[in-house]
């Protein structure tokens, strides 16, 4: 007799182009969450090690604010669906889309949230900005005003979010109708902004799709990373006793532990 697996606990595996195996680059090195070239060599050992704990079962929550038609829902659809509208349809409240990714052989979720600009949407929007590990805020390149706003549409996402915990990226959209010249008087403006903030800054084109996957990619490998780091630590303060003994390189994280411990015992 054969046993049936209920086909709800078994996933199909992630889309070969959902696959990441390298980090992917910042768009601009002026304004980076952070500029290496590599996932942090203990992210990368913990997962040929397979030691990345419930990571591999995580959704991390993603939120897309921003003005009104600056373009957060073409933003989405092009990386979920590969599909662009140039009909305007207002977000009404929220939607959400999901993505599974591997990274690093580590399968990793975004829970993508697409939240109303409208002013008259936005407190029902408002009500889902808790529990982001990511915050994107979304401006039009070709209008200046969408960028001023970003400032309070990021405060108004940290009203409901830990700022020391969540990552930020300022995103201008519509690249594709705007000049050279235009453009890169915006982006100083931008980069600016985007490091006074400490964001991540991206542009880009959800009409000709330029760069938006290396962008999605981008967010769920920083995202991936901090779950894994978090996860290590965890770890690490639960094992010091055991771990201590067996490493003895300076440069691990358990040896960092070590370190902490020896400090609190003075
Ligand atoms: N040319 C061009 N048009 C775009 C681009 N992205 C969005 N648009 C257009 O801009 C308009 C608004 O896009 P949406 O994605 O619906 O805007 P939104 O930010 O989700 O708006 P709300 O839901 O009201 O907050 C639509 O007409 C899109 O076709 C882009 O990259 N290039
Ligand atoms: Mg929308």
């Amino acid at each position: 007799m054969s046993v049936r697996v209920p086909s709800m606990s078994v996933l199909p595996p992630v889309r070969k182009d959902r696959v990441i195996a390298q980090l992917p680059q910042c768009y601009s090195k002026k304004a980076a969450v952070q500029t290496k070239d590599e996932f942090n060599s203990k992210v990368k050992t913990a997962c040929q090690e397979q030691r990345t704990g419930t990571v591999g079962f995580k959704i991390a929550k993603v939120i897309v604010v921003g003005d009104l038609a600056v373009g957060k829902t073409c933003l989405i659809n092009r990386f979920c669906k590969d599909a662009f509208d140039k009909n305007y349809k207002a977000t009404i409240g929220v939607d959400f889309e999901m993505e599974r990714f591997e990274v690093l052989g580590v399968p990793f979720s975004l829970q993508l949230w697409d939240t109303a600009g409208q002013e008259r949407f936005k407190c029902i929007a408002s009500t889902y900005y808790r529990g982001a590990q990511t915050i994107v805020i979304v401006f039009d390149v070709n209008d200046v005003a969408s960028l001023r706003h970003a400032r309070q549409w990021l405060e108004d996402a940290l009203k409901e979010n830990d700022p020391t915990n969540v990552q930020l990226f300022l995103v201008g959209t519509k690249k594709d109708l705007s000049s050279p010249a235009q453009y890169s008087q915006i982006e100083q403006d931008a980069i600016k902004l985007a490091e006074e903030i400490k964001a991540e800054y991206w542009a880009l084109s959800s009409l000709t799709g330029e760069n938006v996957r290396e962008f999605f990619f981008r967010v769920a490998s920083l995202a991936f990373e901090v779950n894994v780091l978090a996860e290590l630590e965890k770890s690490g303060s639960r094992h010091i006793g055991d771990v201590i003994k067996i490493n003895s390189n300076s440069n691990n994280l358990y040896a960092t532990s070590k370190k902490k411990q020896s400090n609190c015992c003075q």
